[in-house]
């Protein structure tokens, strides 16, 4: 039984957060996006047109020499905010932190869309979420996480995301330094491929708690935190000057004061995001107003409590237990 660890990077703005893992013999690094909300990893690779890259580290599966083409496969992904990548797929041995996965199923990308070619920093995405909604046809392929589950000590992974600072992933255990108090369970529905859970309710800074749940997915793969139009209305008619702006997309508000905290239930706890954490960034080089980390989930059919709730907390995905733990910080 094993367990283990790696360090992952927060982006300008917590826009994602990176994190590195090594492929093949010998081991070609990479730096990915670990992403609670899809099921596939995928990386730039060789096969690419060179015009798609951009600075962005490459697999060379004829560079390794534990690459086994998986023949006849292949994947296509397509993301809500209408990012997209595909490619064909190799089996290879990939190690993140002291774990090795022997014949993982490494998703080697022939072409992204734009969104992945401008974003330099990052070489592909670690899929987290459960195998199920993996791409791969004719047979879709397990996540790295479903592979090395049954070696770890415990069958659940940890992701402990920070405020424009290096965080971490662990796996197999959960490290009691990392938080106070008790952690916070609540069962995961994993019908639909994510780490699924209700909120009982939520509260605007320090009124009283509404009787609201909310359905959503922890998802470390998106940025902000997108919540019921109902709910993210309620929000911004607390801040003086906060609007809809349909150029930026999104609500914005003016960057002081400090906006008021958001909180939502989590079974018989509660998660605060503080309110400079809801000022996600600046939308004008003047710095005077702010587009929300909180804007609304219509048109997904359900919630995403991306890095900008994430990172409040230590958040515990338990494959074993089928449950999430939210944690207040150490
Ligand atoms: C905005 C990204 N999130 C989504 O599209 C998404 C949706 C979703 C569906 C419809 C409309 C909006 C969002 C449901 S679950 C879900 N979550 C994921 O898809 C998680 N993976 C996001 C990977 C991803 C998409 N664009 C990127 C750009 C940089 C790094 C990572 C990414």
């Amino acid at each position: 039984r094993q367990t283990g660890t790696v360090e992952t990077d927060a982006e300008k703005h917590d826009v994602e957060y990176l994190t590195p893992i090594s492929i093949g013999t010998p081991p070609q690094n990479l730096i990915v996006d670990f992403d609670t909300g899809s099921s596939d990893l995928w990386v730039f690779s060789t096969e690419m047109a060179a015009k798609d890259i951009k600075g962005q580290a490459v697999y060379d599966p004829n560079n390794s020499s534990t690459s086994e083409k998986l023949q006849g496969s292949t994947w296509q992904i397509t993301y809500g905010d209408g990012s997209s990548s595909s490619g064909d797929v190799y089996l290879d041995t990939v190690t993140i932190g002291n774990l090795t996965v022997p014949n993982q199923a490494v998703e080697a990308a022939t072409k992204v869309s734009d969104e992945f070619t401008d974003d330099a920093n990052n070489d592909g995405l670690l899929g987290l979420g459960f195998s199920s909604i993996n791409t791969v046809q004719p047979t879709p392929q397990n996540t790295f996480f479903d592979n090395i589950k049954n070696n770890l000590d415990a069958p659940l992974f940890t992701a402990d995301l920070k405020h424009g600072a290096p965080g971490s992933y662990n796996f197999g255990y959960i490290d009691p330094a990392a938080y106070v108090g008790n952690i916070s369970w609540t069962p995961v529905d994993s019908s639909q491929g994510f780490w699924s859970f209700t909120s009982p309710g939520y509260a605007v800074g320090t009124e009283a708690m509404r009787n609201h749940s909310i359905s959503g997915i922890a998802d470390t793969g998106t940025t902000l935190l997108l919540l019921p139009k109902s709910v993210v209305k309620a929000y911004y008619e607390e801040i003086q000057g906060a609007q809809y702006d349909s150029n930026q997309g999104g609500y914005v508000f003016p960057c002081s004061p400090t906006p008021p905290d958001f909180v939502f239930g989590v079974s018989d706890g509660i998660v605060t995001v503080p309110g400079d954490m809801v000022s996600y960034a600046p939308v004008d080089s003047a710095n005077q107003d702010c587009f929300g980390g909180i804007q609304s989930d219509t048109g997904i059919g359900f919630s995403i409590f991306g890095d900008v709730a994430l990172k409040t907390s230590f958040v515990v995905f338990d494959a074993g237990g089928l449950q999430l733990g939210w944690g207040a910080k150490n």
